[in-house]
């Protein structure tokens, strides 16, 4: 497995070893020991899926203490811009974010620490979207951060008449004015 740290303390890109044969491909997603190994910590409880179509963008979300969530994610077929904010205050980083393209080819996957807002855009036709977390949803404790905030400025590699958000996710707050306690 290939580690790439990113310029934000936590947030980790990997790469796992893929082992292609005449009968197609096969790789571990995750190894709790190796994971916990490389500083990856968080003891997994919920595996989550979607689906999505081009141009959908869904993020950014995050749950508050004590409900907060690290993630694994990846994407098992199509490709996403994927988005992690860091909302740790007190962070050297705090309100920069970071992007990687996750593909069903190049099989990367992103570990985010609590304290993170994610999201992620599709670019390919259909995207389905995998990922583990360490606290069960708790929509309660559900906070979203608007995706096309002034102030952070992502670019989400999709032209903005072409954005689809859900309902809820227009109506999430600017980064400046988030509920963050972590
Ligand atoms: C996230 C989640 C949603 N749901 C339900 C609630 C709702 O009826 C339906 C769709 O929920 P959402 O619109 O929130 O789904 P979605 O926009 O895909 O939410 C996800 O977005 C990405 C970016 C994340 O980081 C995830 O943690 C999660 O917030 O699924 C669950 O039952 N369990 C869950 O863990």
């Amino acid at each position: 497995m290939e580690i790439y740290k990113t310029p934000i303390d936590g947030l980790i890109v990997l790469e796992p070893k893929v082992f292609q044969d005449d009968r197609g491909y096969f790789l571990e997603s995750f190894h709790a020991g190796r994971y916990k190994e490389l500083g990856m910590d968080a003891g997994f409880i919920q595996d989550n899926e979607s689906k999505s179509v081009r141009g959908v963008i869904r993020g950014l979300h995050y749950q508050l203490a004590p409900h907060a969530q690290a993630k694994l994610v990846r994407v098992i077929e199509g490709s996403v811009f994927d988005v992690a904010v860091d909302l740790r205050k007190g962070s050297p980083t705090f309100g920069q974010w970071f992007g990687v393209e996750l593909t069903g080819e190049n099989k990367k996957q992103l570990f985010i620490p609590r304290g993170f807002a994610h999201g992620f855009s599709v670019l390919s036709e259909t995207a389905v979207f995998s990922y583990k977390c360490d606290n069960y949803y708790h929509p309660e404790s559900e906070r979203g951060i608007i995706y096309n905030d002034p102030d952070l400025k992502i670019d989400w590699k999709i032209p903005e008449p072409e954005a689809i958000i859900s309902a809820k996710d227009q109506k999430n707050s600017l980064f400046r004015e988030a509920d963050i306690n972590f």
